[in-house]
């Protein structure tokens, strides 16, 4: 049974107690709560996990769609277009990282994610820190949080600050971009809250919540009145389900498409030139037989999309010289695997998300079913054979 409809009554009870009530994750701990709830209930492994971080998620995605909402109408003062998103990045980071160490608790807590305090602490950031301690204020009380305390300046720099795991492959460790698609939020488009748990270096949970997703598919977007905000969560052997941001929509598990002929297939991209080689990628669909145009999108939304059909294919192939970090890519990975999709490097390796806050590639990153892959990686490397052979 998949995992959300499973968790039911434990969700239940765990919405009853709440923000206010803490919920352990250590199993020990964690068995305790269980005892306390429900004595006979068992849950399958990660099951609450993936709990706390879909509530996490949607409390950070809501804190974005307000302050995206701003942006947009140009109701915030902005010195610069960018003071906006760096205080929704910051707000959601410190508002994830309060959530889940409220519920874990701090002792053995580890994350690894995109953003640092270091810019907010000091004379030059203080209005800013400001800022986002009262957009995490409004947030945790409009979510209704029992006994929540108004978070300080200095909670919220902590909260950031928790980010700075190394990660690896011992433990666990929660793995957070705050905002995945900076550039696709600016522009009012898709962008992603993107949180994944790593254990003894696997990803054992991911969840995408993507504000701006329409709920029927992605080529819905340009219509108006379609609902839109999606949020996918994946659980390590449990399948990839779809619910809707604000609950108006029952969830479903979703599955990659099974399409076999290149001809009849899609791929998704970056929408932005300068994060993947457009050239590549449009070659590789060439070599492929690939007829339809690329569906571009900013952010992990691609990976979302990708696991329930809209695209049959993901690319991402970053400018010589580009690092990839693990955040940008562990919640998409698990949504994709989970909905029967493969994903892995050019070479064909898995990705491997153990090795700290990067994650090495060989040229970029690719995803589609296993049917269709085997095909893609051939011309994959035959389109960057024939790269190296003009340069
Ligand atoms: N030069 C770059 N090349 C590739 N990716 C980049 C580059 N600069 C930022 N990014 C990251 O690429 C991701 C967006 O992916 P996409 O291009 O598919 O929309 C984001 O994680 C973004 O960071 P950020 O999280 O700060 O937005
Ligand atoms: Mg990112
Ligand atoms: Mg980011
Ligand atoms: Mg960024």
């Amino acid at each position: 049974m998949d995992s959300i409809v499973a968790s039911s009554r434990l969700t239940r009870v765990a919405a009853q107690i709440g923000f206010g009530g803490r919920i352990f994750c250590s199993s020990s701990l964690r068995n305790s709560f269980l005892t306390y709830a429900e004595p006979t209930m068992a849950l399958s492994t990660y099951e609450h996990e993936l709990h706390l971080a879909v509530r996490a998620a949607r409390l950070a995605a809501r804190l974005c769609q307000t302050v995206q909402k701003k942006l947009l109408a140009k109701e915030t003062q902005s010195k610069a277009d960018q003071s906006p998103v760096t205080v929704a990045d910051y707000g959601s980071q410190a508002l994830i990282s309060w959530a889940l160490q409220r519920e874990c608790g701090s002792e053995t807590f580890s994350m690894v994610a995109e953003e640092d305090a270091d810019d907010l602490r000091g004379k030059d950031g203080l209005e800013m820190l400001l800022r986002i301690t009262d957009l995490v204020n409004e947030a945790i009380i409009a979510e209704g949080v029992q006994n929540a305390p108004k978070l300080s300046k200095e909670n919220v720099l902590e909260a950031v600050d928790k980010g700075r795991s190394q990660g690896g492959p011992v433990g666990r460790h929660w793995v957070l971009d705050p905002i995945d698609g900076t550039k696709g939020f600016v522009r009012g488009d898709q962008y992603a809250v993107a949180l994944a748990l790593l254990d003894e270096g696997d990803v054992v949970l991911g969840v995408l919540a993507c504000p701006n997703l329409p709920l029927k598919g992605v080529s819905a977007q340009s219509s108006s009145g379609i609902p839109v905000g999606c949020l996918f969560s994946a659980r390590k052997g449990a399948g990839t389900m779809l619910q809707s941001l604000d609950d108006s929509f029952v969830p479903q598990k979703v599955h990659v498409s099974d399409v076999d002929d290149p001809a009849h297939a899609n791929f998704c991209e970056s929408f932005e030139a300068a994060h993947s080689r457009q050239s590549l990628t449009e070659r590789i669909a060439k070599i492929m037989g690939v007829k339809a145009p690329p569906v571009r999108i900013d952010s992990q939304a691609k990976y979302g999309a990708m696991a329930r059909g809209d695209a049959a294919i993901y690319m991402r192939f970053p400018h010589v010289g580009y690092r990839e970090k693990i955040w940008d890519h562990a919640a998409g990975c698990i949504v994709i695997q989970e909905a029967g999709g493969v994903v892995c490097d050019a070479a064909g390796n898995r990705l491997d998300f153990s090795k700290g806050r990067y994650l090495d590639v060989e040229h970029g990153i690719m995803a589609t079913n296993p049917k269709l892959m085997p095909t893609f990686l051939a011309s994959v490397q035959a389109a960057l054979e024939a790269e190296n052979r003009v340069s």
